[in-house]
């Protein structure tokens, strides 16, 4: 059976196609710079052991999703990186939903009403759910035999206790608004903290896992269980990000909003797009914002320090949490790659039994790396995510009789 992986973003697509039950991947690839002048399409094929054996660069107009996707399918089904012959061999296609609120804390075959509910949601991730949305529709057209099921972000963190997602804020809104914390990335959360419990061979390992890519959140995991994460109502919250503030007082809001005569859209836009690395240096790109530290300057360093604190502030924070730490993990873009967002945010953490061995830190390797001193009583791990895996896996969990 095929299962045909969709991250439809604002302006992206990442898609994977496995062969399953044997969870081989088959062909990956990246979207970019939809709705531009000339977008790029990277498409990966891969051997029977999971090796690239070839690559395509492509550029093309595409001007808005189902034009991206309809390219996708053409280069799954033609031509030198061709996977299959048709759109109909493809039986599942799996799609990443940010926002699921509280009405999803699973995996979920898609209907009308899931629909409904996904674009209800809108206004609580406005840069994520009206682009998954789209990819669903295009993709039920293009796949139009297929069984179109969601995976949410929101979903693995639905086990938090009630005092960790809870503001207090007057009740009403809590039970009239939903207003409350959701956490996202959650699929990536989940992957790499089964991978983590499996290394130790516990699994009611206490984990802290760290997922640094262009969002970044953490979550505190025990026995495969979310207690508690950075984000909160929408993807905004916590940890600094590319272009994303992080925690902020709420007085800042209402100084912007009020005296300095902000709209609520430009607060939006400021605290989505404009801010976090990108408002601290000029680059929401870490590798930039490393040049930069390698150039002398000395925002860069700023930057990098401020990232690092708030990761050493929440994994303090997460260990109360948790009675205990077993091991963290670092994940995604920055955590899988920046040996020194690591290093700083594991510096001085002895007294948690997190020892950092610098070697290993440095080292490059593919797969799990265990990069802490061998006699530390933590662990402090790097595990590549693999969200797309992740979400295949839970759409054959859906659909497929165990
Ligand atoms: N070698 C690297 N060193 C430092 N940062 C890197 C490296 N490779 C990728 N990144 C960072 O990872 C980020 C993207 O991470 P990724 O997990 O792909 O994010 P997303 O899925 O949110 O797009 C980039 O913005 C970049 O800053
Ligand atoms: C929820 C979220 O922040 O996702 P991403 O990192 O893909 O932007
Ligand atoms: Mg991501």
């Amino acid at each position: 059976m095929n299962i045909f992986v969709v991250n439809s973003g604002s302006s992206s697509i990442k898609y994977q196609l496995f062969r399953w039950p044997a969870e081989q991947p088959v062909c990956s690839g990246l979207v970019e710079r939809i709705g531009q002048e000339q977008a790029t399409i990277t498409h990966k094929v891969f051997d029977g052991a999971g090796a690239e054996a070839a690559e395509q660069r492509l550029t093309r107009e595409l001007p808005d999703h189902e034009a991206g996707l309809r390219e996708v399918v053409r280069l799954l089904t033609e031509g030198e990186g061709r996977v299959i012959q048709d759109p109909t061999e493809i039986a599942v296609v799996g799609h990443r939903v940010v926002h699921g609120g509280e009405a999803f804390a699973a995996t979920t075959l898609i209907t009308e009403a899931v629909k409904t509910e996904i674009h209800r949601l809108f206004a609580l991730a406005p840069l994520h759910n009206p682009a998954n949305l789209l990819g669903i529709e295009v993709a039920e057209r293009l796949f139009a035999q297929a069984r179109q099921v969601a995976v949410f972000d929101t979903a693995f963190h639905q086990t938090l206790p009630e005092h960790a997602f809870r503001y207090a804020l007057p009740e009403s809104l809590y039970t009239e608004q939903r207003i409350r914390k959701y956490g996202f990335h959650g699929t990536s959360h989940q992957y790499v903290a089964a991978q983590a419990a499996a290394y130790l061979n516990n699994p009611d390992a206490r984990l802290i896992t760290i997922h640094l890519g262009n969002g970044c959140s953490m979550a505190a995991v025990r026995a495969g269980r979310a207690l508690d994460t950075t984000m909160g109502f929408g993807p905004l919250a916590g940890l600094v990000m590319g272009t994303r503030s992080g925690d902020l007082d709420p007085s800042v809001l209402l100084h912007l909003l009020g005296p300095l005569g902000y709209s609520a859209e430009q607060v939006s836009t400021l605290l989505n797009k404009e801010s976090g690395m990108l408002g601290l240096t000029g680059f929401s790109d870490m590798r930039d914002v490393t040049r930069a530290l390698a150039a002398g300057e000395a925002r860069a360093q700023l930057a990098y320090d401020l990232y690092a604190y708030r990761i050493r502030q929440y994994i303090g924070a997460y260990a109360a949490v948790l009675g205990g730490l077993d091991a963290i993990v670092f994940t995604a873009g920055v955590g899988e790659n920046d040996a020194l967002v690591r290093r700083l945010a594991c510096q001085d953490m002895d007294f948690f039994g997190l020892q950092l061995d610098e070697a290993q830190n440095q080292r490059r390797a593919p797969g799990l790396r265990d990069i802490s001193s061998a006699g530390a009583r933590a662990r402090i791990l790097v595990i590549p995510t693999n969200e797309e895996l992740e979400i295949a896996r839970q759409c054959a969990q859906l659909l497929l009789p165990a």
